[in-house]
């Protein structure tokens, strides 16, 4: 299976960037895992909702251009349905199972997703009703995919 991560605006952060090095060295055993990091909109604070619908829809017509039409997508949203592990460690086994080779991960800016990238997306999830900065949702979401992948193949990982 390949996977692409996209994700808005670059990562910044030292530690971060280790964390993700990690979970993308040991994902290397498992699938091939990409991050896509789109440009972000510089957004001063005190936008309007019209403002910030923009920034949103900008961002969002990056992130369009960098999926490929059979692509199943997901979505991250605060919004979204919550899985446990278990349960994303069986869709993207499903998913590979009906020949759904290609999957992307969209984290989105700190406005969150445009309605265009939403309407494509084939899944949303939600990793708590708690808002986590889209930096350090990269990293968690690469350790929950990497889980994943324990979990499909009955191999031992962390209770
Ligand atoms: C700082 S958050 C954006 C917050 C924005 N107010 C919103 O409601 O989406 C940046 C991105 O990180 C991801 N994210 C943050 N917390 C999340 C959570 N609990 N579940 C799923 N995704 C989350 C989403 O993709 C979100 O667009």
């Amino acid at each position: 299976m390949k996977i692409t991560i996209i994700s808005v605006g670059k990562l910044k952060e030292k530690y971060l960037k280790q964390g993700i090095q990690e979970y993308l060295k040991r994902l290397s055993s498992y699938a091939k895992v990409d991050i896509i990091e789109v440009a972000d909109e510089k957004a001063p604070e005190n936008l309007s909702e019209a403002e910030e619908k923009q920034v949103k829809d900008k961002e969002g017509e990056r992130i369009l251009q960098a999926i490929s039409p059979d692509t199943y997508v997901i979505t991250l949203e605060i919004e979204g349905k919550m899985l446990s592990s278990e349960q994303l460690a069986k869709k993207m086994d499903e998913l590979a199972l009906h020949g759904k080779s290609k999957l992307a991960f969209v984290i989105g800016g700190s406005l969150g997703i445009s309605e265009a990238v939403q309407q494509r997306s084939n899944f949303a999830i939600s990793f708590s009703k708690m808002t986590f900065p889209h930096q350090l949702m990269r990293l968690i979401l690469l350790e929950q995919v990497y889980r994943g992948f324990r979990i499909s193949r009955g191999e031992p990982y962390h209770k």
